[in-house]
């Protein structure tokens, strides 16, 4: 197992790239420790599978240097590297039996037949295929066959990295939840350094530890899927995780209060005055109630999401979602809503503007 590094890594599948849009990848800087759990999250197109791509070696970077520990990789194979990789489908021999399937990797690459024996059935039992070991792989279905690939993936215990890439499209929805948390069990009880791409918020949350979120080539934020949820460094963020994702209202800052037409909304803390842009103001649904005193807003739409409906309401003429347990108000109706002043925040140019902003932001990244 390795800790990974990549440095101002930049890739471009043009020729001769000038424009940054011209970049795939715009420059990435990232540190992942060894044994870590690590999520890549973001929309169809952002970058995720190239950033795969580039550190198991099946690409190399148009620039930058990719370190497993202190060794320069970013121009070795993706043999060299000693990784293993699962992908959407699976990747199985269909005529050979599960227990042959999973001892190939091992075989391979001449280990001891006790080891290989020993190491089979480890990962046979974590998967819960230990019954299944004598049958043609063919015959499994679609989810043990996705199951046995990822156990090729796992059976190894030499490997620097255990990348997957969206490994449960192929899995029914039912099924899913399962082996979700098997994967995240399955890193817990064997702490290699795994990375996980997904577009799938759930899948990234309840898999790793730090998410990575990415849009356009670029890295918008680096958490744990508390901080995404409580704290994003982006309006980008705020949108694409949760659901629905969180309120973005325009704003005006005046003496460093911000004002949503008349009334001021108290915010999490003092705000940095520093940045100049335009200003808005997030809030979560979660964190928008409604009350006697507040801002008025007028409902628009009520869905019953189960446990919960989500009242979405305009202010003036912009939208805002309130999770509400409550009596819910009719159509059209006058309502005030509040929002909690510990979870809402101010945005300069869509980047969080407290004055204890982390200043993680991409440069050149504008939403
Ligand atoms: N082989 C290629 N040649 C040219 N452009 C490519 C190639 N592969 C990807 N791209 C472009 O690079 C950008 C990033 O694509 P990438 O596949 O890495 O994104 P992604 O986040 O993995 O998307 P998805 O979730 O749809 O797989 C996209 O604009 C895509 O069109």
């Amino acid at each position: 197992m390795a800790k990974i590094t990549l440095s101002k890594v930049r890739h471009s599948y043009m020729p001769n790239p000038s424009r940054p849009e011209d970049y795939a990848l715009q420059s990435i800087d990232l540190e992942w420790d060894d044994g870590g759990a690590y999520a890549l999250l973001g929309p169809s197109g952002c970058g995720k599978t190239t950033l795969l791509n580039l550190i198991s070696g099946l690409r190399t970077p148009s620039e930058g240097k990719i370190l497993f520990d202190d060794q320069d990789v970013t121009n070795l194979s993706p043999d060299q590297r000693n990784i293993a990789q699962v992908f959407q489908f699976p990747v199985i021999y269909d005529t050979m039996n599960v227990y042959d399937n999973l001892a190939f990797p091992l075989r391979n690459r001449g280990v001891e037949k006790s080891v290989i024996d020993q190491r089979v059935r480890e990962v046979a039992e974590m998967l819960e295929v230990s019954d299944m070991l004598k049958r043609k792989a063919a015959g499994l279905s679609p989810d043990n066959k996705q199951k046995l690939s990822m156990g090729r993936g796992l059976v190894r215990d030499d490997v620097n990295v255990v990348m997957f890439d969206e490994p449960l499209t192929v899995i029914d929805p039912h099924l899913k939840w399962k082996l979700r948390s098997k994967l995240k069990e399955l890193h817990q009880s064997i702490r290699h350094t795994m990375i996980y791409v997904t577009h799938d918020q759930t899948e990234a949350l309840t898999f790793a530890d730090q998410v990575v979120v990415m849009d356009r080539g670029q890295v918008v934020q680096i958490g744990t899927p508390v901080e995404l949820f409580e704290r994003p460094a982006h309006t980008f963020v705020g949108h694409f995780i949760g659901s629905p994702g969180m309120n973005v209202l325009p704003c005006d800052v005046k003496e460093g209060v911000a004002m949503l037409g008349d009334t001021a909304i108290e915010l999490d803390g003092p705000i940095d005055r520093s940045r100049q842009g335009k200003t808005e103001i997030g809030v979560r649904p979660e964190f928008v109630s409604l009350v006697d005193e507040g801002i008025e807003a007028t409902v628009r739409r009520i869905s019953d999401v189960g446990r919960h409906h989500v009242i979405e309401a305009m202010i003036g003429s912009h939208p805002v979602a309130a999770i509400h347990k409550g009596d819910i108000p009719d159509l059209g109706e006058s309502i005030k809503l509040s929002f909690k002043a510990s979870q809402t925040r101010l945005y300069v140019d869509g980047w969080l503007a407290m004055q204890d902003s982390p200043v993680n932001r991409g440069e050149t990244y504008e939403n």
